[in-house]
């Protein structure tokens, strides 16, 4: 059974201001050669998709291929660049991976076919009033509701179906698990880990920066 990490990392980090997000640097390692340290042990293949006119640093264990304007189209990009059987798409925006949670999801996939990491929502939810500055709407109940991670692990073949669907109905989604349950295929929400949030505002940073010394200190 060959597994493929697939590492959508062609974003250009509008939110966080400082250029293509993949190679912003969190004490000294950018946040793709973090998610490719962490991924490469545990699979045969990295592929990473990059924004156009970039090139992989030479020292990382992956092959990249230019990414799609969207998240979206950049996973459908990596799928069809790849003949592994089981895939782990993982943003590069998620430097912290533990290898548990890698674990987890591979054998979750290779059971069901599809997961997705997540974690249960842990803060009282709001939907925000209609126009105007943000005002309390009205309260979402949080019971029952999953904040969706990555990695998510699927069969090749499933998820490059669901996102030839999706393509021809011209639906969008924000992730692939998305896809997936569209499709009525079950999708397995995996125990994540709050070190797995995604950089994607300067706040995020600045958390990314206290806590990689202690993550490179105690390893994935
Ligand atoms: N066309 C795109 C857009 C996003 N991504 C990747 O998808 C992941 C999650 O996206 P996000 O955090 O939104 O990154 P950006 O799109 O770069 O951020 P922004 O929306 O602020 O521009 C990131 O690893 C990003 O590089 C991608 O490969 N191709
Ligand atoms: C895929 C994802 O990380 C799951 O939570 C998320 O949907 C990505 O969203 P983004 O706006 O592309 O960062």
């Amino acid at each position: 059974m060959k597994v493929a990490a697939l590492i959508p990392a062609a974003g250009s980090g509008t939110r966080l201001g400082l250029g293509p997000k993949a190679f912003v640097t969190v004490a000294g390692r950018s946040l793709l050669a973090r998610s490719v340290a962490a991924l490469a042990p545990h699979v045969a293949e990295v592929l990473v998709a990059l924004p156009d006119g970039h090139a992989l640093p030479p020292d990382l264990p992956a092959r990249a291929i230019t990414g799609g304007a969207t998240r979206q189209a950049t996973v459908h990009a990596l799928l069809r660049a790849t003949d592994a059987d089981v895939v782990l798409v993982h943003d590069a925006a998620r430097p912290f991976l533990p290898a548990r949670v890698i674990a987890a999801l591979c054998q979750a996939a290779q059971t069901g076919g599809a997961a997705t990491a997540a974690l249960p929502v842990a803060d009282t939810l709001v939907q925000a009033g209609a126009a105007g500055p943000p005002q309390w709407g009205h309260l979402v109940p949080r019971e029952g509701l999953w904040a969706v991670q990555t990695p998510q692990a699927f069969g090749r073949e499933l998820l490059l179906r669901a996102h030839e669907a999706a393509a021809r109905a011209g639906q969008s989604a924000t992730d692939d698990a998305g896809l997936v349950a569209r499709l009525g295929h079950a999708v397995a929400l995996v125990p994540g880990d709050a070190r797995l949030f995604k950089v994607t505002t300067p706040g995020d940073l600045a958390l990314a920066q206290a806590l990689a010394p202690v993550w490179d200190a105690e390893g994935p």
